[in-house]
């Protein structure tokens, strides 16, 4: 906790922890680097974009915010709370929606969010009213006893998100979670996430590889082969590339990605 003295009153937001830090991690798949050196922050109340085209290291640096993979090198921290040193109090501050699909299918909207609550350890009265709070702000109140089977794909993922904001997160992870929805329902739920951001202070990192969702007001961190090119506030990464917009800017940093493997003749 800072100390605040009588002359500085006010609390001083720079000195606390961000949502997110990530310093000098490392990441190899055998001789291959996924991550190689990545240090990057995501403030509490804001937007960042994870900006990177196929294999950059985007779902490779999810892992090992939640763990799924171990961090050995470098340190992150949720909420200033280390994931290897203190991996409860981090992963309690943390909601994420998987790039896969996670809900189970066969199961309600309201058992699939009251089952995540169950493994948080929140009571079962409490659970139900915080469900329908999570389901208005992501628009499916009317959906709660259908089961998820039923739902559409982009009615999926606003359950995800609804699930991933159960607990009361302030470190919100998204891994390309518009994948395979059409251009009204991927704005729809970006917006969502942002009206979260405002409305709820917690910091977001959404991977993606999709440039229109991006605005101007977001933090945007570029990723590619594993390094981070470029990141700050979107008109920084545009004079970091010496680009005029963020599309130019993105082919800058990333222009030896094409001809790999998937080059076409
Ligand atoms: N389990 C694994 N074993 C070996 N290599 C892996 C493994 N997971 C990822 N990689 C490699 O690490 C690199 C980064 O992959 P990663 O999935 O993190 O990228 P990404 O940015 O999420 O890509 P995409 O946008 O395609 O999902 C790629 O070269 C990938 O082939």
């Amino acid at each position: 906790m800072p100390i605040h003295f009588a002359d500085h009153p006010a609390p001083d937001l720079a000195a606390e922890p961000p949502a997110l830090s990530v310093e000098r991690v490392t990441h190899a798949f055998g001789p291959r680097k996924a991550l190689d050196d990545v240090s990057l922050a995501v403030p509490r109340g804001n937007f960042t974009a994870l900006l990177g085209p196929n294999g950059a290291g985007k779902t490779t640096l999810f892992s090992l915010v939640t763990r799924l993979y171990h961090n050995r090198s470098g340190a992150i921290r949720v909420l200033g709370h280390d994931v290897r040193r203190q991996p409860a109090a981090a992963l309690s501050r943390l909601g994420v929606v998987f790039q896969a699909r996670t809900l189970d299918l066969d199961l309600s909207v309201m058992q699939n969010l009251l089952y995540h609550a169950a493994l948080h350890g929140i009571g079962r009265s409490a659970a139900k009213q915080r469900a329908a709070e999570v389901l208005e702000s992501v628009g499916l109140s009317d959906r709660a006893r259908d089961k998820v089977r039923q739902l559409s794909g982009g009615q999926m993922r606003r359950v995800e998100i609804a699930r991933a904001l159960m607990h009361r997160p302030d470190l919100l992870l998204l891994d390309e979670p518009t994948v395979g929805l059409d251009i009204a329902s991927r704005a729809g739920i970006v917006a969502e996430v942002r009206r979260l951001v405002a409305s709820e202070g917690i910091g977001v990192l959404w991977a993606t590889h999709i440039i229109e969702e991006i605005a101007p007001t977001d933090r945007v961190v570029v990723l590619h082969k594993g390094r981070i090119q470029a990141q700050g506030a979107h008109a920084e990464v545009l004079a970091t590339a010496g680009a005029p917009d963020l599309p130019a800017a993105f082919l800058a940093l990333t222009h030896d990605t094409a001809p790999q493997s998937e080059a076409h003749p």
